[in-house]
């Protein structure tokens, strides 16, 4: 642990215990699909997924003062704030990490620079899993789940602004990693089985 870390958790470096850990980010617009597919990936593959949005709703639920704080922002469909976020992520990637055969980071990082320091405090990923659906297939799958999710932010007025928020600020993170050529585009459009065997194959192709 480095000076100035008080918690077990030192969010300015890099954490030794994930130094050598299996990174995989899950990106793609709201209701693509990636809560799904990652279920998936965990039953086959034995992963451990970690969605950035269920922690949250996680904070939520106990009811904290942060959590409030959280279920405010989250239910107008904006960003919580970086830190917020990647400390959980990272706290919750510690817990698991001497037992975890990898981890399948879902909904981060949600702009580019969620990514940048993702990297510096954590590690770097080895795929990016790009769930690919049409805005208004992602829509109509979401309004579907609205009726009976139970989450605040299923209502037409935050889908739309969630959508918004992806294609301007989350689509540049795909071009990003792009770059470093591990992007696997997946066609989320077709059933939940004719998308997970184009994952399967993704993932495959790491080992
Ligand atoms: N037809 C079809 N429906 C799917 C597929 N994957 C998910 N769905 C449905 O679409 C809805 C959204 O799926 P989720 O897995 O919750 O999507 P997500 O990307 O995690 O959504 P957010 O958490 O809102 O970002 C669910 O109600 C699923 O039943 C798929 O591959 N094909
Ligand atoms: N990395 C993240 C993940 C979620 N969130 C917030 O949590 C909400 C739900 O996230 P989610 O990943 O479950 O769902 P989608 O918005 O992708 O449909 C988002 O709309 C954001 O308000 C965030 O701010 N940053
Ligand atoms: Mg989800």
């Amino acid at each position: 642990m480095g000076a100035g870390c008080s918690s077990g958790v030192c969010p300015s470096r890099k954490s030794d215990k994930l130094k050598n850990s299996k990174i995989i980010f899950v990106v793609g617009g709201p209701g693509s699909g990636k809560g799904t597919q990652c279920e998936k990936i965990v039953e086959r593959y034995g992963f451990t997924h970690l969605s950035s949005g269920d922690l949250l709703r996680a904070e939520v639920s106990s009811g904290s003062e942060r959590g409030k704080q959280l279920a405010a922002i989250m239910e107008k469909g904006e960003l919580v704030p970086l830190d917020t976020i990647l400390n959980m992520i990272k706290e919750a990637m510690i817990a698991k990490a001497s037992t975890s055969k990898g981890f399948l980071i879902d909904g981060y990082p949600r702009e580019v620079r969620q990514g940048e320091e993702f990297e510096k405090k954590i590690g770097a990923p080895c795929l990016l899993l790009y769930i690919d659906a049409k805005a208004e297939t992602m829509l109509m799958r979401l309004i579907k789940r609205g009726e009976t999710s139970g989450r605040s932010d299923d209502t037409a007025q935050t889908i739309k602004n969630r959508l918004e928020l992806y294609y301007k600020a989350t689509e540049p993170v795909i071009a990003y990693y792009q770059g470093r050529g591990i992007v696997r585009k997946i066609n989320a459009e077709g059933s939940v089985d004719e998308v997970f065997s184009q994952v399967a194959n993704a993932i495959e192709s790491l080992q």
